[in-house]
C-alpha cells in the first residue's frame, strides 16, 4: 500500500526500459524498420517479458528492440518525454531515470553526446510539463566493455551538470566491476554520486567490490547481500541504499520464488531498502504495482512498505531541503 502523505519515490527507473509499445510501432514506421510483429499484442512477446526469463541477460534482450527504433535525436528526445509522463501517471513524485546513451545511439550510429543531451532536454520538458521532480542518472552498460563505457563516459561527462550520478548495468557477471574502476574515479572526480548494480547476477563479493572499488553509495538490486551478513551491518553502519525491484527480480529468475525475497530481511535487519520498478514497460508492471501486489506477496508488513516508501526518498540524491520540500508537499494532500 502506498502511503498518500509521504512522497513516492522511483529511484531505480531505466528510461530506456520503459519505452512504451504503441511507440516502438510508431517508430519502427516513421524510419521504415522491420519490427516483429505490426499490432501491440503480437509484439508483446518480444519487447516485454510474458514469462520468467532464464537469466538476467535473456531479460536484458527484451529491451533490444525498445532502442533499435531510436532512429534519430527527436525520438529519443520523444522516449524521454513520455517516460515523465509514463511516472506521473504511475503516482510518482520524485524519479531518478536512468539510462545508457551508447546502448540508445548504437543501432543507428547516434552521437552519444546527442542522445545524452536529446534526453536531457526530454526529461526536462517532461518534468515541467507533468509536474514530476526528475533527477537523470547515466548508466555505463558494462555489456559492451570497458573501452564502450569509456565512450559512453565521455558523453555523460560532457553533460555533468545535468546528472545526478553514475550507473554500471548490464551483463554483471560476463563484466565484473574490476574492470572499471579507473571510469568510476573519473566519475568521483567529476563529482557526481555512484549507484552500481551488484549483487543481482553476481555474489556478495561483487557488493563488497561496488562499495570499495567502485565507491557505489547505493546497491542496484543487491540481493546476494542476504548471503554475507558482515555485508548487511555495513549496509546498515554506511547508510548504503538497496534499490529493490521485486518483480524484476522474479523475471530474471534472480530469485525463484517472491516469498523468498530478501527485501524483507533487509528491511528487518535496518538496511534502507526502497521499492522501484526497473523496467517498467519491459516487466508490464508499474509502481503502484511493486507497493500493492509485489511487496505484500514477498511478505513485507504495511508497516515494512512505509518504511520502504520512507527509505526511497532518504536515500534519493537530493539535499535535505529538497527532500524536505517533497514532503511537505505530500503531508498537505
Ligand atoms: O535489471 C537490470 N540489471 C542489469 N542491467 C539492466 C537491468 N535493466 C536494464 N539494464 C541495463 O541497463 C541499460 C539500459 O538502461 C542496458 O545496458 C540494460 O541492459
Ligand atoms: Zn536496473
Amino acid at each position: 500500500m502506498i502511503t498518500k502523505n509521504l512522497p513516492l519515490t522511483d529511484i531505480h527507473r531505466h528510461l530506456d526500459g520503459n519505452i512504451r509499445i504503441e511507440t516502438i510501432l510508431q517508430l519502427g514506421q516513421k524510419f521504415n524498420l522491420t519490427l516483429p510483429a505490426t499490432s501491440i499484442d503480437a509484439l508483446r512477446p518480444f519487447v516485454q517479458v510474458v514469462e520468467t526469463q532464464p537469466d538476467l541477460m535473456a531479460f536484458l534482450s527484451k529491451l533490444d528492440w525498445g532502442v533499435a527504433v531510436l532512429g534519430d535525436l527527436d525520438a529519443c528526445y520523444q522516449v524521454a518525454y513520455e517516460n515523465v509522463e509514463d511516472a506521473k501517471n504511475a503516482l510518482i513524485d520524485y524519479t531518478e531515470l536512468r539510462f545508457s546513451p551508447y546502448y540508445m545511439a548504437m543501432k543507428h550510429n547516434l552521437p552519444v553526446q546527442g542522445v545524452v543531451e536529446a534526453v536531457v532536454a526530454g526529461v526536462a520538458t517532461g518534468s515541467r510539463d507533468f509536474n514530476v521532480k526528475t533527477n537523470l542518472i547515466g548508466i555505463m552498460s558494462r555489456t559492451f566493455g570497458t573501452e564502450a563505457c569509456q565512450l559512453e563516459l565521455d558523453g555523460l561527462l560532457s553533460q555533468k551538470d545535468k546528472l545526478v550520478a553514475i550507473d554500471l548495468a548490464g551483463d554483471e557477471l560476463g563484466q565484473p566491476g574490476d574492470q572499471f574502476v579507473n571510469h568510476f574515479k573519473q566519475v568521483r572526480d567529476a563529482g557526481l554520486r555512484v549507484t552500481v548494480h551488484a549483487g543481482e547476477a553476481a555474489g556478495a563479493e561483487s557488493i563488497w567490490q561496488a562499495i570499495h572499488s567502485l565507491g557505489a553509495e547505493r546497491i542496484g538490486h543487491g540481493v546476494k547481500a542476504i548471503e554475507d551478513l558482515k555485508l548487511m551491518d555495513y549496509l546498515v553502519a554506511n547508510n548504503i541504499g538497496i534499490e529493490s525491484c521485486i518483480t524484476s527480480n522474479i523475471q530474471t529468475s534472480t530469485i525463484a520464488d517472491i516469498t523468498q525475497h530478501p527485501i524483507n530481511t533487509f528491511l528487518n535487519h535496518g538496511v534502507m531498502a526502497s521499492l522501484n520498478t526497473d523496467d517498467p514497460a519491459v516487466e508490464g508492471i508499474e509502481l503502484p504495482f511493486e507497493y500493492e501486489v509485489a511487496a505484500p506477496k514477498a511478505g513485507l508488513s504495511l508497516e515494512q512498505i512505509k518504511q520502504a516508501q520512507i527509505n526511497g526518498l532518504d536515500i534519493a540524491f537530493l539535499s535535505a531541503a529538497e527532500k524536505q520540500a517533497l514532503r511537505d508537499i505530500a503531508a498537505k494532500r
